[in-house]
């Protein structure tokens, strides 16, 4: 351990400052770059990275990506399924069929990563798979850098945490658990540090994020074996194991007296930690001082205090971020558009880099801590009309009527069929509604004319429904840019970037609005598109909510109050939002919340504190309702058994969720909890192209049939439609509708 590891960062953004990773990548999916071209551009991408981050004293590489780096192990290590391989395509077209899929094979799944909005794909192993070395990505970048004379260490995905977020392959026997591969894989992380080493590496990082989340004693005893194997290599670089989102908890014993070089903590989302830092003193302690997973500039003093504490009990200390920067935009100083006293307390991706420098060059190099002056945080202004709010609510305000005398209420008003189809709210985004919005943004046509395009467009919308034949309409949301974005720019509280992307998987990235005070809501949002939409058709219309969680889950959101008091915040412009749809005459009003199982708590412990004030939230903002108004939420991303009685709790009339890929299993959960209101499973799979037909979503309506009475059931899609094309939507709502029909008739 005679090499140093001092400042640095556990990870950095990949797709360019101005998203030329993006474009570059749907230009080649497209055929208009060819592969050197795409490499061309990576490779500037690359470069410019390292130049960024050439101030750090360790300077991180492999963190580029053309899609996603779980994905990038996969492939590094052979895990390619059948289905890709048999293809027969070029490597790198290999690589993105796994991505993406074709149009005969479906793609890797696809989920988030930890309780970030960014996604991973899921690694698919079973009995049979063999890992092998047969890709040289960690070492190629390492030798790409160092000709330009840059020396970095190679990030990977640790082979403990690969497996654990691995999925058994298709054909895998029941039971079967991808950590029984441990071994075998070992072997080949093995091979590639070996390799690693003799091209000169000095340090690589092994992330193992899977640890800050409960884990049981035989995973334990994985993360043992594995480092205990790594680690007695006799020629290999130094090992830093990177953990990140939280507590090691149970975790830091076991890498504690493994023989790796460094372990990282994430000091920021768990500044506990250091109570146990003496555990590490044999190691250099990589301290996650500086926040990567949100735009607050770091308090550099408090920083450097807690930097002292580590060098105190004896550990070497290095200054790092608290996870990878790949969750932050990449350059506050691009920005043009931020209030002076809102851009102050920002730091963006470079210039998190340079608090880490300067921490360092004060902690580790002896420098004066002036370095560290005029960097506080600042301090967020109250807007005492909404703090006062705020105080008067009372668990009324949270709790509408018993569910039996609002279905009554809305039995009567809606007179809808049994088994209603509906959509869950977007119809797809075109070229020209992006193109109207971009023309908007360089004045190309004025707030007039845009107003107009967009009105025409949900006029379409609303015609196709009628057309179809569904029961409930939606307007479409063609003059949203996000579900939240949209919100968060008709809000006061909410900044607003020009260039803070930030990938959300693939070439997919979004714009976080930054929430930096108290929050209210000038005037109403959505309501003179909802009342556009029904003055159209003498069916009801939906009125579309993005609801209080998921609004925050996909801001950057301020830290100086518990979230659950800006949650509230939210709910209660939301309230008002409500109100004013309720006015308009809308009977139908969803509030979506997709985010809800996304930033669940990874430890058990945490959870019940979040679900109370996540479910409390959704209630204030829906709460006010008249019983006669029919409050829809929305669900997506799967796994909802950890957050099923939070989906009771939210007292919903009706909720749509994702169903269509497993089959209908949450049906028989909520029954088992006695949720006994309105739902509607998906039966359509938006994430896929595939359009599903008649016979086959009257089975899945049959089969949902066994678990819920016709009456509460609905026929609706896994989600939005945005990311589709008309040619798939068409004929894929003209078949649910038949079928709903159909299974109407046979019950
Ligand atoms: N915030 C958020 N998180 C989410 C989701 C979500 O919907 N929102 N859904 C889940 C999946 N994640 C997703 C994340 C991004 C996208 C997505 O499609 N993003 C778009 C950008 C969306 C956007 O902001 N659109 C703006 C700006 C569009 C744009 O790029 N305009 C062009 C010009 C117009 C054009 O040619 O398209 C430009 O600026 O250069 C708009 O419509 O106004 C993209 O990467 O392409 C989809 C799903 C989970 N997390
Ligand atoms: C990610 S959930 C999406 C819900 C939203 N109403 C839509 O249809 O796009
Ligand atoms: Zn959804």
């Amino acid at each position: 351990m005679n090499v140093p590891i001092g400042s640095t960062v556990l990870g950095y953004p990949r797709i360019g400052g101005r998203r030329e990773l993006k474009r570059a990548v749907e230009r080649y999916w497209s055929g208009r770059l060819d592969e050197a071209g795409l490499y061309d551009v990576a490779a500037g991408l690359r470069a410019q990275a390292w130049r960024e981050l050439s101030g750090l004293d360790s300077v991180p590489s492999n963190t580029f990506s053309y899609y996603d780096q779980v994905l990038d192990i996969a492939v590094l290590f052979d895990v390619i399924p059948a289905r890709h391989r048999d293809l027969g395509l070029n490597a790198l077209d290999t690589y993105f069929a796994m991505a993406r899929g074709t149009d005969e094979v479906t793609p890797l799944e696809m989920t988030k990563w930890f309780d970030t909005n960014y996604h991973y794909l899921v690694p698919e192993v079973g009995p049979e798979t063999r890992f092998a070395l047969t890709g040289d990505k960690p070492v190629a970048e390492y030798r790409e850098a160092a000709s330009l004379g840059i020396k970095t260490r190679p990030v990977l995905v640790g082979p403990v945490t690969f497996l654990l977020l691995a999925k058994p392959s298709a054909d895998a026997p029941a039971g079967f658990a991808p950590l029984s591969l441990l071994d075998g894989l070992v072997e080949q992380y093995a091979e590639l540090l070996e390799t690693l080493r003799a091209a000169g590496v000095e340090w690589v990082q092994l992330d193992e994020p899977a640890f800050v989340a409960d884990r049981t004693p035989d995973e334990l005893a994985a993360l043992q074996d594995a480092y205990y194997r790594l680690a007695n290599l006799s020629d290999r670089p130094n090992i830093l194991v990177a953990g990140y989102f939280g507590d090691w908890g149970e975790a830091l014993p076991v890498l504690a007296e493994s023989s790796v070089e460094a372990v990282s903590l994430d000091l920021v989302a768990a500044p506990e930690a250091i109570e146990r830092v003496a555990l590490l003193r044999d190691k250099i302690v990589v301290a996650g001082l500086v926040e990567g997973r949100n735009v607050w500039r770091t308090d550099l003093h408090r920083a450097a205090e807690l930097g002292a504490r580590i060098t105190d009990t004896g550990a070497a200390l290095a200054v790092s971020t608290s996870c990878s920067l790949l969750h932050v935009p990449l350059d506050l100083d691009v920005e043009t558009d931020l209030a002076p006293e809102v851009r102050s307390r920002l730091a963006f991706a470079k210039q998190k880099v340079d608090e880490v420098v300067r921490l360092g060059r004060v902690l580790l190099g002896g420098e004066s801590a002036d370095l560290l002056s005029g960097t506080a945080a600042g301090t967020a202004p109250r807007d005492e009309a909404v703090r006062a709010r705020l105080a008067e609510v009372t668990p009324e305000h949270r709790t509408r009527v018993p569910y039996p005398d609002r279905a009554d209420a809305q039995e009567s008003r809606l007179r809808l069929p049994a088994l209603a189809t509906t959509t869950i709210g977007s119809f797809p985004q075109t070229g020209a509604v992006r193109q109207a919005r971009a023309d908007l943004r360089t004045g190309a046509i004025d707030e007039a004319g845009y107003e107009q395009r967009m009105r025409e467009e949900v006029e379409r919308v609303i015609r196709l429904q009628e057309e179809i034949g569904l029961d409930v309409l939606v307007h479409g949301e063609p003059e949203r840019n996000d579900m939240v974005q949209y919100f968060a720019e008709r809000l006061d509280g909410f900044a607003h970037t020009e260039l803070g992307w930030v990938q959300s998987y693939g070439s997919r990235c979004v714009r976080p609005p930054i929430l930096h005070s108290d929050l209210s809501r000038p005037a109403p949002m959505t309501v003179r598109w909802a009342e556009h939409a029904q003055s159209l058709t003498p069916k009801p219309v939906k009125g579309m909510l993005t609801g209080p969680v998921t609004i925050l889950a996909w801001s950057f959101v301020r830290t100086d109050q518990p979230l659950a008091d800006t949650a509230d915040q939210v709910a209660l412009a939301l309230r008002d939002e409500v109100a004013d749809l309720e006015a308009a005459g809308i009977g139908i009003i969803q509030v979506d919340e997709p985010a809800l199982r996304e930033t669940l708590p990874l430890r058990e412990r945490d959870r019940k504190a979040y679900l109370d004030w996540a479910v409390g939230a959704f209630r204030l903002a829906t709460g006010g309702a008249a019983p006669w108004t029919q409050v829809h939420t929305h669900l997506c991303y799967s796994e909802f058994g950890d957050v099923i009685h939070a989906i009771d709790g939210l007292d919903a009339d009706v909720t749509t969720i994702e169903a269509a890929r497993s089959r209908m299993e949450i049906l028989a959960d909520l029954a088992a909890i006695g949720y006994a209101r309105g739902v509607g499973p998906g039966v359509y799979d938006i994430h896929s192209p595939r359009v599903p037909g008649t016979d086959e979503v009257a089975g899945l309506l049959t089969e949902a049939t066994k678990a819920v009475p016709v009456t509460r059931l609905w026929a609706n899609p896994d989600c939005g439609l945005k990311t589709r094309g008309y040619a798939e939507v068409e004929p894929a709502l003209r078949n649910l509708v038949s079928a709903a029909i159909r299974v109407r008739g046979q019950v």
